[in-house]
């Protein structure tokens, strides 16, 4: 047991959920480390937003077995949720309120707050600290969200879909926020359907499709370990556009050289990335 006090932040075994006849979590094993930035990654209704929940302890679970931060989120109490920041989508917070005087009102909900001008300023919202909410942009909006849910000095903040809707700039500017966060000490937990942000945030990741775990691990090696194959594209002779999927391309090419005189046409090695090895394993391949 290190400085956090407990072994893992996050451990989840067999975790199932069903709504009427629809498996939405169908035996979940997840164990995230204190001080992790971890990645749940998935198509739309894979069970991310359902398995975030039950680990905030806003839905009951059928059946598994999920300790975060030592307790179970389903019986624990006020103590333990003043130590598990949310960060809530589309969160009512009073419009006619300023953003200092929201921060500051939350402060007061949770036993050791944050300095509220402190937070106001790592979420980069120093100078619309005077601004009504309803002035706000979208992702201006959205780091107010975050402010509410650090403002509590939370040992895990869980996201969900945190950048859902932001443009590339407003989506940058979060991950920095994330990693700042990261870098104080916070284990963080988000969903996201971006590989790009699970690639550019998470230690590790796990992969969920249909409510089941289909990959695991940092993302280079997950990248290592599925994507192995490379496609090697070429035009034949006749102009025909020609690809062939192969661990050895340097074979294949060389296969090549001997039917072409010279230059193999519009000759292409394309090596997997993250997205084929996650489109792959989600079963959202395309036919190319
Ligand atoms: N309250 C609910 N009642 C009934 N079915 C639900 C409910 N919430 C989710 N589901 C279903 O459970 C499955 C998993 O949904 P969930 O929202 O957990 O997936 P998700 O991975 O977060 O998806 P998305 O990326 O679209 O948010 C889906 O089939 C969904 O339709």
């Amino acid at each position: 047991m290190g400085a956090y006090g407990y072994e893992l932040a996050v451990d989840v075994r067999g975790l199932r959920k069903r709504y009427g006849d629809v498996t939405a979590v169908d035996g979940v094993d997840l164990r995230i480390e204190p001080g992790e930035v971890f990645g749940i990654l998935g198509p739309n209704g894979a069970g991310k937003s359902t398995t975030v929940e039950i680990l905030q302890g806003n839905r009951a679970r059928d059946g598994g077995e999920v300790t975060v931060l030592g307790a179970d989120p389903g019986t624990a109490g006020r103590a333990w949720r003043s130590r598990v920041g949310i960060v809530w989508q589309d969160e009512s917070a009073p419009a006619e309120l300023t953003v200092a005087e929201t921060v500051r009102h939350f402060a007061r909900y949770y036993p050791r707050p944050r300095d509220p001008d402190e937070v106001i300023a790592l979420v980069g919202l120093e100078e619309k600290a005077t601004s009504r909410i309803k002035a706000l942009s979208g992702g201006q909006r959205r780091r107010l969200d975050v402010a509410l849910g650090v403002i509590g000095g939370p040992e895990l903040l869980l996201l969900d879909e945190p950048t859902t809707g932001f443009d590339p700039a407003a989506r940058r500017q979060f991950w920095a926020l994330i990693r700042t966060l990261a870098d104080e000490g916070t284990t963080i937990v988000l969903t996201t359907h971006y590989l790009e942000e699970a690639e550019a945030l998470a230690h590790r990741l796990a992969v969920i499709a249909e409510g089941r775990v289909v990959a695991r691990g940092e993302p280079a090696e997950l990248r290592r370990r599925y994507g192995t194959e490379a496609t090697v594209e070429w035009t034949a002779a006749d102009g025909t556009p020609c690809e062939e999927r192969t661990a050895t391309p340097t074979r294949t090419v060389a296969g090549l050289l001997g039917a072409f005189d010279g230059e193999i046409p519009d000759l292409r090695i394309r090596r997997p990335t993250l997205e084929d090895v996650y489109l792959r394993l989600t079963g959202q391949e395309d036919d190319r």
